[in-house]
C-alpha cells in the first residue's frame, strides 16, 4: 500500500470572459474526499477540466495545483498523475475486461496477469477477465471502471457524478467500495456531485461553489 499522496489547490482561480467563475483554495490529504456542489454553471465541471489538463481555450486560470508538492498545473494532461472516474464506465468495447483493465497499467508494472485478476476478485469479479464489457450488467462495468483507474496508479483522483447513472441500492453499494478503495490507497479525490448522500458518505470536506 501507497504512503499516500496530497493535492494542493493554491489559490486558484478561473476567469471567464473577464469575470471570476471560481476561486478556491483547498488541501486534500491522503485518502481525503473533497466534496464540491454547487448550481448548475456554477463551474464544477470546469473546475475538473482545469485539474485534469482539459480546461476550455475561452478560459483563463491562475494559481498552482501542487501534487505531492511539485505544481502540475502547466504538465500536459497525460504526465499530471490524475486519475478520473465518469458516471459512464466508458470501457473500451472493442477489449475484454481483463485488456481494459491492462490499459493504462504502468509499462513496468509487475505481474500485469496477476495483478489484474486479484483487482477483479476484490470487487467480486473473479473470472470475468475474457468477458466481453457489453456483457456486464452497470453495476459490474462501474466495479471494472474502478479497477482500471487503480491500476492506473493515479496520484490522484477527480470524481465526476460517478454514482448518478446507478439505481439506489448499487449506488449504496458503490459508492463504499470507491471510496473505501480510494481510502485504501491513500488517493487525495475531488467529488464532484449534486447528491448530498454522495458527499456525507465521503466523509471529507465539502465546499458549495456559487454563481
Ligand atoms: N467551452 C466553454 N466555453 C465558454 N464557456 C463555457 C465553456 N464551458 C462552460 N462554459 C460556461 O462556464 C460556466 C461554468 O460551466 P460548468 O460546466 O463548469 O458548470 P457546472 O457547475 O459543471 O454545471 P452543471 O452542474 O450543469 O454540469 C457556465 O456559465 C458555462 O456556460
Amino acid at each position: 500500500m501507497s504512503a499516500g499522496h496530497r493535492l494542493v489547490l493554491d489559490d486558484v482561480r478561473i476567469i471567464l470572459q473577464g469575470n471570476t467563475l471560481l476561486e478556491l483554495d483547498a488541501e486534500i490529504g491522503p485518502g481525503e474526499v473533497y466534496t464540491v456542489m454547487g448550481p448548475s454553471g456554477s463551474g464544477k465541471s470546469t473546475l475538473l477540466a482545469y485539474l485534469a489538463g482539459f480546461l476550455a481555450p475561452a478560459f483563463q486560470a491562475s494559481g498552482r495545483v501542487l501534487l505531492d508538492g511539485h505544481d502540475i498545473s502547466r504538465l500536459p494532461a497525460e504526465r499530471r498523475g490524475i486519475g478520473l472516474l465518469f458516471q459512464d464506465p466508458l470501457l473500451f468495447p472493442h477489449l475484454s475486461v481483463a485488456g481494459n483493465l491492462r490499459f493504462g497499467m504502468p509499462r513496468a508494472a509487475a505481474d500485469k496477469a496477476g495483478r489484474i485478476e486479484t483487482a477483479l476478485e476484490r470487487v467480486g469479479l473473479a473470472g470475468f477477465g475474457q468477458r466481453d464489457p457489453a456483457t456486464l450488467s452497470g453495476g459490474q462495468k462501474a466495479r471494472v471502471a474502478l479497477m482500471r483507474l487503480l491500476l492506473s496508479a493515479p496520484r490522484a483522483v477527480l470524481l465526476d457524478e460517478p454514482f448518478s447513472k446507478l439505481d439506489r441500492p448499487l449506488r449504496h453499494d458503490m459508492r463504499r467500495l470507491v471510496f473505501d478503495r480510494l481510502r485504501e490507497a491513500g488517493l487525495p479525490s475531488l467529488l464532484v456531485t449534486h447528491d448530498r448522500e454522495d458527499a456525507e458518505e465521503a466523509g471529507g470536506r465539502m465546499i458549495e461553489l456559487s454563481h
